[in-house]
């Protein structure tokens, strides 16, 4: 895709790397301490796509050889919105690229019952609605969580948001696109289903646990 078309609904990141890595994270035998690693690394590549229609602007600076006009970020603000826990895996790699970008906590865990997310945290930077709000979380599954945390950030002000995420299913990208068709998202793979407990299949699991090392 042309760097500067606007993000689609659905972008799946198919770069080898990407897969490669993907391919060692799912794979139950990885250790926590690998499976935290990989994702770092895999958010690096996935920043990349989700930020690669940012505009541009130019700034005058002097190269040893002549003065150039060259392009930099133009002066939107960035905000990185994490889905606690398992965001933060997202997150991490993603601040090392963007230092200057702003950071917000969403608190939800999934209820495993009703697979309703349950909010205990909030704190989103101010004035989002003058802001790029990129909302990181590696799994879309029901799209319980994800819808969540954007109506919360929507209620905040926010106007321009994207949603980058690891693994994403068919149920949850319908349901995104169902509540909120204005934000792009962009995926390293679109699995196959959910099965009877909500979970992505193939899948990796649940993310947070494998990051973490609980149960
Ligand atoms: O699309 P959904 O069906 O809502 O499921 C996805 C959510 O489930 C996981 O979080 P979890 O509830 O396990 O919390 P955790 O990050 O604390 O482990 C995941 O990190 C998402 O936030
Ligand atoms: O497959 C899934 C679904 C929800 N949350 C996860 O961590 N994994
Ligand atoms: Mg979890």
């Amino acid at each position: 895709m042309p760097d500067n078309q606007p993000l689609p609904h659905l972008t799946v990141v198919h770069h080898p790397l990407v897969q490669h890595k993907l391919t060692i994270m799912r794979d139950k035998e990885t250790s926590t301490a690998g499976f935290r690693r990989l994702l770092r690394e895999i958010s690096l590549l996935l920043a990349y796509e989700v930020t690669r229609e940012l505009d541009m602007t130019t700034t005058r600076i002097e190269t040893p050889l002549q003065p150039m006009d060259a392009p930099t970020l133009d002066g939107k603000k960035l905000a990185l919105i994490s889905i606690l826990r398992a965001g933060n895996g997202l997150l991490d790699g993603i601040l090392e690229l963007i230092p200057a970008a702003r950071v917000g906590f969403v608190g939800l865990y999934r209820d495993p019952e009703t697979l309703q997310p349950v909010q205990y945290y909030c704190k989103v930077p101010d004035h989002l609605e003058e802001r790029i709000c990129i909302v990181v979380d590696p799994m879309l599954a029901t799209g319980n969580s994800s819808v969540a945390a954007i109506d919360l950030l929507k209620q905040s002000g926010a106007r321009n948001i994207r949603f980058l995420c690891l693994l994403a299913s068919p149920e949850g990208v319908a349901r995104m696109k169902e509540a909120h068709p204005d934000v792009p998202i962009v995926t390293a793979s679109l699995d196959s289903h959910l099965n009877e407990h909500g979970y992505i299949v193939p899948g990796l699991g649940d993310a947070g646990d494998r990051m973490f090392g609980t149960k």
